[in-house]
Formats: C-alpha cells, structure tokens, sequence
C-alpha cells in the first residue's frame, strides 16, 4: 500500500498544493485533476522522488519510500510529458534501451501499443499520436507495482486511448497501481479521484 501524508510542494516562491493526503492499495487507480497550474505535474514528481517535498511523507508498505531512492525508483515508471524518445534511433531500438533496464519483450510491447508495423521507423519521423504510444510502450515492458502518469493519453485518438484499456487492466488485476493526472477520461474504471 502507498499512502501520502500531507504532503506540500514550494516550486517558483510560492506553495503549489499543502496538506495533500491519499492511501491506494493493490490494483487501485487515482486519478489527479484540476486547473492548470493546480499541481499535478509537480505532485507525481514528488511522488516519483524526482521533487523534494517542502513537508509530508510518502509511505510504501508503512516504511518512509525516500528513504532508498534507488529502491523507489526500481519500483515505479514515470512517464512524463516528453515522451524522452531518441530521434535517430528506431521505435524498436529506442523500447530496447529501455528494455535493457527494466526487462521485457520488445516486440510484445509494440504490439501491446500498435506500433509492430512501425518498428524499424525512426523515432523522429512519427507521427506525435504516435509518439506518445512509443513512450507508453515502456509501460508494457518489464513490470514495476507503480505507474506514474503524466497525461498519457495526450495526442491519442479514440482507438488509441482504448488500447490502454487491456494494459491497465492486466496492470491492475496484477496488483499495480496507477497515479495519472489527466483532464481527458482515462480507461481506468472504478479511479478515485483526487482534485488538487
Ligand atoms: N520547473 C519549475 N520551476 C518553477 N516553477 C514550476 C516549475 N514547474 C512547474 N512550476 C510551477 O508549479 C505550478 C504547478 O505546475 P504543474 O506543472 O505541477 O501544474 P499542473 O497541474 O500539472 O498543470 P497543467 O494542467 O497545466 O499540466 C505552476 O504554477 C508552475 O508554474
């Protein structure tokens, strides 16, 4: 289980969000909504250790989960909003580094995201719909309880939004967690949500 306790983030001089506070357990969904600016972007950097908290605790399994950040990191995927894609490297060539860290079937996961016909493409050349797919690819490689979700669906058409529907599902029936801010719907049934 994660559970956050009022949690506070300070960036640019000023308080972003105070007192945030939210427990999930195996296979739970959160999603995070509000106005831009609200935080959300800042919350999951927070949460993925990447942004020191001004004050609050995040804890995984009762134990503080910065205490190790390696251990943390090891834990969850972050995707951001740059999909961190190298250009001159291929589709496959660029799901392959990320698979030399974290494990998985390359091929596998380009299927999982549509993406087998496009496998010898350079990054550079898709589409940005396209793009987004590549970079929630990664998610269908090797498997870590927490994923940390920055607008997935940006850039997605409808038939693309609903192929996330099968990897969250098989995510979450195996015991992962997803955390993603979003303004879109998300193929997530039964998320809490969490307005910030
Ligand atoms: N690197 C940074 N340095 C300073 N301030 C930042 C930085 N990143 C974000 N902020 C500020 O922190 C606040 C929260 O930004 P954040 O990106 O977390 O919001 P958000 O809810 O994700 O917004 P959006 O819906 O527009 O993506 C904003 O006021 C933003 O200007």
């Amino acid at each position: 289980m994660i559970e956050a306790q009022e949690l506070a983030c300070w960036r640019a001089e000023k308080l972003v969000f105070n007192c945030v506070s939210f427990a999930i357990e195996p296979g739970d969904a959160l999603l995070l909504t509000g106005h831009n600016g609200a935080g959300k972007s800042s919350l999951l950097r927070v949460l993925a250790g990447l942004l020191p908290a001004l004050s609050g605790s995040l804890l995984w399994s009762g134990e503080d989960a910065f205490a190790d950040l390696s251990a943390h990191g090891a834990r969850l995927r972050y995707l951001g909003h740059q999909d961190a894609l190298k250009p001159a490297l291929s589709a496959a060539e660029n799901l392959a580094f990320y698979a030399r860290l974290h494990g998985g079937d390359v091929m596998a996961a380009l299927e999982a995201l549509g993406l087998a016909a496009l496998a010898e493409l350079p990054a550079r050349v898709l589409s940005s719909g396209q793009k987004r797919r590549l970079a929630l690819a990664r998610l269908a490689l090797g498997q870590a309880p927490l994923w940390l979700l920055d607008e997935p669906s940006v850039g997605l058409d409808a038939a693309s939004v609903e192929r996330l529907a099968p990897l969250f599902d098989a995510h979450r029936a195996a015991g992962g967690m997803v955390i993603a801010a979003t303004h879109l719907p998300l193929p997530l049934p039964a998320a809490r949500e969490l307005r910030l």
